[in-house]
């Protein structure tokens, strides 16, 4: 099977997951080609949901041109589900995430849900976070400082080129890290001045990964 082949899989699996709820769910959804999927396959389901809090200007326009409502994250109190892709997910259900720059609403999106579900390809399983660049959303003003704080751990930051996040900052990609501890890890970062969102989802953890492998679907609870 193809990636794309193993996306389309877990896009479809995770339908199931979408609470039952007279009028349909409010559920939240995030970003890149994976949730791409998913929002093509929640099109032939729309009675499931009443609307969909997204993680993006991109998903928003993906879910509107299905005809599927979007409400804005600050409209919402709670949410019963949260799907998104990831860039490593470990085995303890920590993840790297913002490959496509949309880390921060993710975030955001994840910490109003009860339950985060990952769908991910086969090879986005990791033993140990930080072979992916991890994603950094800053301050512009505050990138040199960062980076600097980043050599000190031993990572080299660099600015990914032409991108600027739906919030209007940039990102830095750091390459180097081994993410051993990634709570710790998530924690240090986010004191740093000028660290707008670290693409390290420990708080905001997978509940369940939907991993999609040529063997079928394999259903991961942490
Ligand atoms: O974090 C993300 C976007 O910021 C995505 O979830 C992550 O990059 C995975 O994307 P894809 O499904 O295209 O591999």
């Amino acid at each position: 099977m193809t990636s794309d082949e193993l996306k389309a899989l877990v896009g479809r699996a995770a339908l199931a997951e979408i609470p039952e709820l007279p009028g349909g769910a409010v559920i939240g959804v995030g970003t890149g080609s994976t949730v791409n999927c998913f929002i093509d396959a929640l099109a032939t389901v729309k009675h499931k949901v009443r609307a969909a809090v997204s993680s993006s200007e991109a998903s928003s326009a993906r879910l509107r041109a299905h005809g599927i409502a979007v409400v804005e994250a600050a409209e919402v109190e709670r949410l019963g589900v949260y799907i998104d892709g990831a860039d490593e997910i470990d085995p303890r259900g920590h993840m790297i995430k913002g490959g496509g720059a949309a880390l921060t609403r993710e975030k955001i999106v994840a910490d109003l849900a009860d339950r985060f579900v990952c769908i991910a390809d086969a090879s986005k399983r990791v033993e140990v976070l930080g072979r992916f660049p991890l994603p950094v959303e800053v301050i512009g003003h505050a990138a040199a400082q960062i980076g600097r704080r980043f050599a000190a751990l031993g990572g080299t930051a660099t600015l990914r080129a032409g991108v600027t996040t739906d919030n209007g900052h940039p990102i830095l990609d750091v390459r180097g890290l081994a993410i051993t501890d990634p709570a710790a890890l998530e924690a240090e970062i986010n004191q740093w001045p000028g660290v707008v969102c670290v693409g390290i989802f420990a708080r905001h953890k997978a509940s369940v990964c939907l991993l999609g492998t040529p063997q079928g679907v394999e259903t991961l609870r942490y």
